[in-house]
């Protein structure tokens, strides 16, 4: 097996990690048609885990083994809690998401999945593990992000949610985080692979949630 240890968990991942690259709500954004309400209800659910994807970021600084992942983690939890705060806070004014109806809609499933799966990463205090949720959540984001057209949608809610997960510092990022699983993945091969696999079933299952009502 020559293939690059993420590559070998992207695989093992199958059939979910295509199907939410492919997902019907990537192809709507790619067009710039998905429905405001499904938009709506897509970024109030992506918020919710914020605040369980930045601690376990800073698990994941925590934890890393030199000092150049800390250095390049850090400056990526720098961007988390500035621009990408700021670009939910302007699409929920574009689309006329108030706070109350924020707070009114309850957790769907798979963001309940996902804020158990990256607390659940982050109390291992193991690199790897931590690593495996992470690179789901921004490699998997950067593939479909990648398949866009060269021509984005006009609405700057559908067009920036696909240029702030394929820009150069982003590809970048997805490029350390794999370089880093692969490094320190396969001695714990079997952890790996038990997170990264039950992250990609949520990210496919979290699409399918914008459409459930
Ligand atoms: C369901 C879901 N999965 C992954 C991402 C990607 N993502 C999560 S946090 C983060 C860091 C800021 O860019 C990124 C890219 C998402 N937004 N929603």
């Amino acid at each position: 097996m020559a293939e690059r240890f993420t590559e070998q968990l992207r695989q093992a991942s199958e059939p979910h990690w295509s199907q939410a690259v492919t997902h019907r709500f990537v192809g709507e954004l790619h067009a710039g048609r998905v429905a405001p309400e499904v938009m709506g209800r897509y970024l109030i659910q992506d918020y919710r885990f914020l605040d369980s994807f930045l601690r376990l970021l800073g698990a994941a600084i925590a934890t890393a083994d030199r000092l150049e992942p800390r250095l390049r983690l850090g400056r990526f939890a720098g961007v988390v809690a500035g621009e990408e705060n700021t670009y939910f806070l302007r699409a929920f004014a574009a689309l006329g998401v108030d706070e109350r109806s924020r707070e009114g809609m309850p957790d769907a499933a798979s963001t309940a999945g996902f804020k158990a799966l990256m607390e659940e990463a982050a109390e291992t205090r193991c690199y790897a593990a931590i690593l495996s949720v992470l690179c789901v959540a921004e490699w998997l984001y950067l593939d479909w992000a990648m398949r866009a057209p060269a021509s984005l949608p006009e609405d700057f809610v559908q067009a920036e949610w696909i240029t702030l997960h394929d820009n150069p510092a982003f590809r970048d990022l997805v490029a350390t985080l794999r370089g880093e699983l692969d490094r320190v993945g396969p001695e714990q091969a079997a952890l790996c692979h038990d997170f990264f696999r039950r992250a990609v079933g949520l990210e496919k299952r979290f699409f399918d949630d914008a459409y459930a009502d």
